[in-house]
C-alpha cells in the first residue's frame, strides 16, 4: 500500500511540477526514483515509530512495550517454547483486561483478546465486524479453496445454512460404521509394528494423519483414497502433501503472491510444481464430483459406506432438491471443490493432531487409561457393536477428549480483522485493527478454570463451576458463536470411535523421548517431556511423537 501511495505521489510530482526546460530521460528516472525513496522512509518512520508509539488510540492499553522496532514481539514469540507461552505470560501480568495490545511486524498493532466477555463480542456479538485478514486470506486460500473458511458476511451465513444437513448430528450419526471401519485398519498397523515383539514404538502423527486423511476421503469425498490412486499417476494424499509442503523458495512465492499476485508470471521449478499440484488436485476433485452427479442422475451410485451418505453426495443431492425447487443452482463445481478443499484441510490434520495428543495423555497418564479402558469395556460387553449414540454416551471418554482439547487444542489460534470503528468492553477499536485469538489463554486462565488450570484432569469437567460452567467461551477448540467448526460433531464422532479401537487392544506404554528416554508420566505440566513446534500454525509435537504400546 505504502509502495503504490509513494510511487504514485513521486510520479505525481515529477509529472506536474517539472519544467519543459528542465531535462527529461534519465534525470527524470532519478529524480522520482530519489522522490520515491524519500516518501517512502517518512512513511514507515510514521508507521514504525511516530503512529503506534505517540498517535494510536491503543497505546494506552495494557500490554508489553519492549518490543523490536523493526519486528516488534514477533521475535519473542518464534523463540517462546511453544507457540502461545508469550500470550500466557502477558494474560497472567494483565488478567482482568478485555484486550492486550501488542506489536508485531513494523510497527502492526494487535489486540489479543483476553477476557470471556471480549471472546463473546469477537466470536458471536460482533461476528460479521471481523474478518479473516486478507492477507492470511489470499495465502490460504491458494490451498484450501473459499469454502466456509474463507466466506464473510452475508455469504458465510447463506453457506452455513446450506451445510447444516450434511455436516448435522443425524448425518453423522450414519457415518459412524465407516470411522469404526477405519480405526480396525488403524490398529491393524499398530498391529503389524508389533509383529512378534513385546512392544514396540510408533511415530503417532504420520500414522494418525494418513488414517484421517483415508477417512476423509470416505467419508466427505465417498471414495476410497487408495482406488483412487491406482487411477491417477499420483495419488490423492501426494498431491495434497505436495501443496502444503513445499521447499523454501516455493512458501517464499506464496508469501508475496498473496500481496502481488505473480503466481502466473513467475518461471521458478518451485512454482510450476505448486501451480502442477494445485492443477491435479482440482481435476482429480473435479472428476470425482462429474462422476458422482452421472451415477446419482442415472441411479447407478452405490452405497458403499452403509446407510450413510459421504457429504459429497449429500451436497449434491441437496443442490439437485433445491434446484428443483426453486429453479436456482445454489452450488457451482467449483464452489462444491472450495468446500471438499476446506473439509479435506480443516478435518484431517485437527482431527489426527487430537488423536496424537490423545495418545500422549494416555501414555502419560495411566490410572486414566485403565479408569476408560474399564468404561469402554463394560459397554463392549453389553454392546459389541455399539452405535453412535452408545459411544457419546461414555461420560469419562467425552471428558478425557474434551480435556485433550482444552489442554492442546489442535487449531489454537484465530486472526480477524477489524471492518469497520467499534466499540467492545470499553476499547475503542479502529477500523483495520488486527484481532488475535489464541485459545490456550481462556483454556488455561486461572481465573476460569481455577489455580491448577494446566493440570490434565478429566474429571474437572463434572465439577466446574463458575465461569467455566456458565460460559460456552470457557472452551474454544472448536472456536464458538456463528463461525463454531461446523465439524465438531464429525471430528469427535472419529476420535471417540478410533480410541474405542485402540484401547480396548493396545496398551500406551509411553513416549520415547529423543535421548532415547521413555516418558512415562507424572508430569504436571502441559506438554511435559515433548516439544512443541514453533512457529506453526496447528499445536503439534515437533519432530512428532513416538508412541511405545503394547498388545492387551
Ligand atoms: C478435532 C478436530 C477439529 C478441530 C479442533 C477443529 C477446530 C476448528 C476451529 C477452531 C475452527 C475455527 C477456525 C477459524 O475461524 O479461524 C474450525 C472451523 C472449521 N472447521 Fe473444524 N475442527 C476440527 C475438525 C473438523 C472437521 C472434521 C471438519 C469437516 C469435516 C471441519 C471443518 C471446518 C470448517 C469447514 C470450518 C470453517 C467454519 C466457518 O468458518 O464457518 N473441522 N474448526
Amino acid at each position: 500500500m505504502d509502495l503504490l501511495t509513494c510511487g504514485g505521489l513521486a510520479a505525481f510530482e515529477v509529472a506536474v511540477w517539472q519544467s519543459p526546460r528542465q531535462a527529461v530521460g534519465w534525470p527524470l528516472v532519478k529524480r522520482f526514483f530519489a522522490l520515491f525513496l524519500i516518501l517512502y522512509a517518512v512513511a514507515k518512520v510514521y508507521r514504525i515509530i511516530v503512529y503506534p508509539n505517540f498517535l494510536s488510540p491503543l497505546r494506552h492499553l495494557p500490554g508489553p512495550n519492549d518490543q523490536n522496532f523493526v519486528l516488534g514481539q514477533e521475535v519473542k514469540k518464534f523463540k517462546a517454547e511453544s507457540p502461545f507461552s508469550v500470550h500466557l505470560q502477558w494474560t497472567r501480568k494483565w488478567p482482568e483486561a478485555p484486550f492486550i495490545r501488542y506489536v508485531s511486524f513494523i510497527g502492526t498493532e494487535v489486540l489479543l483478546v483476553n477476557s470471556l466477555a471480549a471472546h463473546k463480542a469477537v466470536l458471536q456479538t460482533n461476528v460479521y465486524d471481523f474478518v479473516k485478514p486478507p492477507f492470511f486470506a489470499g495465502l490460504l486460500t491458494e490451498i484450501v479453496g473459499t469454502g466456509l473458511l474463507f466466506a464473510e458476511g452475508e455469504a458465510h451465513k447463506n453457506e452455513r445454512r446450506l451445510l447444516a444437513g450434511p455436516l448435522s448430528v443425524p448425518s453423522v450419526r450414519k457415518l459412524l460404521p465407516v470411522f469404526r471401519g477405519k480405526a480396525r485398519d488403524l490398529s491393524e498397523v499398530f498391529e503389524h509394528a508389533l509383529g512378534d515383539k513385546p512392544y514396540a514404538a510408533l511415530e503417532a502423527m504420520e500414522t494418525l494423519a494418513k488414517s484421517t486423511m483415508e477417512t476423509i476421503g470416505m467419508t466427505v469425498l465417498g471414495i476410497d483414497l487408495k482406488t483412487l490412486a491406482s487411477t491417477h499417476s499420483l495419488g490423492f494424499q501426494e498431491v495434497w502433501s505436495r501443496l502444503i509442503h513445499q521447499e523454501p523458495l516455493g512458501y517464499l512465492i506464496m508469501l508475496v503472491n498473496a500481496l502481488v499476485p505473480i503466481r502466473k508470471l513467475t518461471p521458478l521449478k518451485a512454482n510450476y510444481r505448486f501451480l502442477q499440484a494445485s492443477a491435479d488436485l482440482r481435476s482429480m476433485l473435479r472428476g470425482i464430483i462429474e462422476k458422482r452427479k452421472a451415477d446419482l442422475a442415472d441411479g447407478t451410485f452405490k452405497e458403499e459406506i452403509g446407510e450413510s451418505r459421504d457429504l459429497l453426495t449429500y451436497m449434491l443431492e441437496d443442490a439437485a432438491l433445491h434446484q428443483k425447487e426453486t429453479g436456482k443452482d445454489v452450488w457451482s463445481v467449483d464452489d462444491i471443490i472450495g468446500h471438499l478443499l476446506n473439509f479435506t484441510s480443516a478435518g484431517h490434520e485437527s482431527t489426527a493432531t487430537t488423536l496424537a495428543w490423545s495418545l500422549y495423555s494416555l501414555s502419560t497418564h495411566h490410572a486414566i487409561q485403565d479408569r476408560l479402558r474399564s468404561e469402554i469395556n463394560l459397554l463392549l460387553e453389553a454392546n459389541p457393536e455399539p452405535d453412535y449414540d452408545s459411544i457419546s454416551g461414555l461420560a469419562y471418554l467425552h471428558n478425557f477428549v474434551r480435556e485433550v482439547l482444552r489442554l492442546y487444542p489442535s487449531s489454537y489460534m484465530s486472526q480477524r480483522e477489524a471492518v469497520r470503528d467499534l466499540i467492545i468492553e470499553g476499547v475503542a477499536i479502529p477500523k483495520g485493527t488486527q484481532i488475535d485469538i489464541n485459545v490456550p489463554l481462556m483454556h488455561q486462565h486461572p481465573l476460569v478454570w481455577g489455580a491448577d488450570a494446566d493440570v490434565f484432569n478429566p474429571d474437572r469437567w463434572d465439577e466446574r463451576e463458575g465461569s467455566a460452567a456458565a460460559s460456552p467461551f470457557a472452551f474454544e477448540a472448536f472456536l464458538q458463536g456463528p463461525r463454531i467448526c461446523p465439524g465438531r460433531n464429525f471430528a469427535l464422532a472419529e476420535v471417540k470411535a478410533v480410541l474405542v479401537e485402540l484401547l480396548t487392544r493396545f496398551r500406551f506404554l509411553g513416549i520415547e523421548g529423543e535421548d532415547g528416554e521413555l516418558l512415562t508420566g507424572g508430569e504436571e505440566c502441559v506438554g511435559k517431556g515433548v516439544r512443541f513446534a514453533n512457529p506453526s500454525l496447528t499445536l503439534r509435537p515437533a519432530g512428532g511423537l513416538r508412541v511405545r504400546f503394547e498388545r492387551l
